[in-house]
């Protein structure tokens, strides 16, 4: 025979549960008593009764007790079937659906528990609350050990409203420990700053109204009215920084707006975000990772909502599509706001933030079309913004690396070119995008390679008499894989010029660390290189003072290697690459036959 018998609900546990695994915040439960006075109060105004809404705390400390909190508002009040509907049955909530959203409920309690909350800190909730239907009014007394207790005080007659009393926990180190007046009143303006009704703290006789400025904020209309000092000033006050421009975002619906503060300093890509969001103006949290696109690093807001569904423990959001949404939709705010800032701004900005803003450009071409004449390039004239650079040249060549730029630096530069170094982050995208978008401008990717093309050959004749000692030079070399070769070139003062591809310069590091690792793993690397690796090559410039003694002054065969070896040598170091064991010892072995001469 089957019986039906009832789930039990052990309250211990799930105070457990509550205080140690759901809520990271410990001082969750003055969060949750804010809510549920607002929402309260909320509920009574449906009732479309005439009150001035109002939530007022005392903290209250003496030495034969333990100090006590209590919360009180003048909101909706609970029947004494509602106490039993929805006080002692846990997950049960008066205040409806259980999802946030296209609802458009303006409650913020939802799931039945957050009262519960109370008991990591206190032993007992009692709470007298005055109906505003009925006018009865009810002591409710629930215990942490799931037991209550419940009265009619039939001979008060209160206002409609409820006080909810917690007595510390008698614990020598408690979590979210706000029984002392500066922690109570942080807290309390930390999550009840932009709540509606006035949130009042008293403590040994002096009360303070502590949201009546900065709740203004949380008013669309109210936003846009005030002062930028005091924008700043809730900048400050919420987000804790010193910030000095801002601009105010919404999304496409409306129902997600706010302040986005400019950060006044350089952001690293890995930081972590900071953004504060109040749900149905409720603080949720302040570091909400996905609100703003992650290209916004540069950006820090404080956004009001009422269209995203919080988590369980109500301190940051679901990752669903109505986040995404408003995610994109905060975006394409910031970007069309950054567009209409003051030229003067968005220099300072660039100069800051050139690294999120190029990251951004280098995916976003629409946001690249507009800011790219304010992007900084590295160039061989140092550092300049992308106008400047097409204002004064025609034509423009940009490297792939900084490796292809130091390689090709010196003869652009004498030929006068204007040539972009492409080898810092997102800069080449970035050229590559802008060649195609601004087929005006020409714009040219070039590599080192391409640029040979453009060095003088010797002539016939010149051929003829150097062939022997190139060939004698190249025989020496041919053990370091560089091919040695002559040609012109501008400028004049430079006696070689080393170019190598990407592959060339790949094989050459894999041969570094090969020689670097066990010969197991030696081995397997070596077998990664080509058959017949492509060689760098090493131009000797026939205009070059130096170069021309070299081949005119009919050295031996060894004093030609220690010349070639040693201009290689150079070459290399010039480029700051890092030397292979046999070049090493080979310097070594040529600077001591030099100490040898001296
Ligand atoms: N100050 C109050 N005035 C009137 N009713 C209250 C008050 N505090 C709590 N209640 C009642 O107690 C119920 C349970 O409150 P609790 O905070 O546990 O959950 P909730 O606010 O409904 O949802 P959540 O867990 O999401 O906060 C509420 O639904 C409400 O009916």
């Amino acid at each position: 025979m089957s019986e039906n018998l009832r789930f039990q609900v052990h309250l211990t546990g799930m105070i457990d549960i509550l205080s140690n695994h759901l809520y990271n915040e410990k001082d969750v439960y003055i969060r949750e008593l804010l809510q549920n006075a607002n929402d309260a109060i909320t509920a009574r105004k449906r009732l479309h009764q005439d009150f001035t809404p109002r939530i007022y705390v005392s903290l209250t400390e003496s030495t034969e007790s333990s100090p006590t909190i209590i919360f009180e508002d003048n909101g909706v009040g609970l029947t004494e079937n509602e106490v039993h509907q929805f006080l002692a049955t846990i997950a049960n909530s008066s205040k409806g659906e259980k999802t946030f959203g296209d609802s458009g409920t303006d409650f913020i309690g939802r799931f039945g528990i957050g009262l519960l909350s109370c008991f990591i800190v206190s032993e007992e909730i009692v709470m007298v609350t005055t109906s505003a239907k009925t006018f009865e009014t009810i002591e409710w007394r629930g215990k942490s050990d799931g037991t209550y207790l419940i009265r009619k005080l039939d001979e008060v007659q209160l206002e409609p409203g409820t006080q909810v009393f917690i007595r510390k926990k008698k614990a020598d180190d408690l979590p979210g420990d706000c029984f002392n007046q500066k922690t109570l009143r942080q807290t309390l303006k930390k999550y009840g700053s932009s709540l509606e009704p006035s949130i009042t703290l008293a403590h040994l006789g002096v009360e303070e109204e502590l949201n009546h400025w900065s709740k203004q904020f949380a008013e669309h209309t109210k936003l846009h009215q005030m002062s930028r000092s005091e924008v700043l000033k809730l900048g400050l006050d919420i987000l804790g920084m010193d910030y000095q421009d801002y601009f105010l975002i919404e999304n496409e619906t409306g129902r997600t707006f706010g302040i986005a503060y400019i950060v006044p300093h350089t952001i690293h890509m890995n930081a972590k975000k900071t953004n504060a969001v109040f749900l149905n103006r409720m603080f949720v949290t302040k570091d909400c990772q996905s609100i703003l696109p992650d290209w916004a690093l540069f950006i820090h807001c404080i956004l009001w909502t009422d269209e995203l569904s919080p988590v369980a423990s109500r301190e940051d959001f679901f990752k669903n599509e109505a986040l995404e949404l408003v995610s994109e939709s905060l975006g394409n705010a910031i970007k069309k706001n950054i567009i209409t800032l003051p030229d003067v701004t968005l220099t300072k900005l660039m100069h800051i933030h050139y690294l999120n803003f190029k990251a951004l450009a280098s995916q976003d071409e629409e946001f690249l079309s507009f800011i790219y004449p304010y992007l900084p390039m590295r160039t061989l004239d140092g550092e300049q913004s992308l106008q400047t650079i097409f204002k004064n040249h025609k034509v423009i060549y940009y490297t792939e690396t900084v490796d292809a730029f130091r390689q090709i630096q010196d003869i652009a530069r004498a030929k006068q070119m204007m040539l972009v170094n492409g080898g810092y982050t997102y800069d080449v995208f970035i050229l590559n995008k802008l060649e195609n978008l601004l087929p005006e401008q020409h714009l040219q990717f070039i590599n080192p390679l391409e640029m040979t093309a453009t060095l003088q050959k010797l002539d016939t004749d010149e051929e003829l008499t150097f062939s022997n000692i190139l060939k004698e030079m190249n025989l020496q070399m041919d053990r370091y894989k560089v091919n040695i070769e002559i040609r012109r070139f501008e400028p004049i003062h430079l006696p070689t010029l080393f170019i190598h591809s990407n592959q060339s310069q790949e094989d050459r590091e894999l041969e570094r660390i090969a020689e670097a690792s066990n010969s197991l793993f030696n081995q397997l690397l070596m077998s990664l290189q080509p058959e017949e690796p492509e060689r760098p090559i090493l131009y000797l410039n026939l205009s070059n003072h130096l170069t021309q003694r070299i081949l005119t002054s009919g050295k031996t065969a060894e004093q030609l290697a220690v010349i070639i070896q040693t201009l290689y040598i150079q070459a290399l170091l010039l480029g700051h690459y890092p030397l292979k064991q046999n070049e090493l010892e080979m310097m070594n072995r040529n600077l001591l036959y030099m100490l040898e001469l001296i």
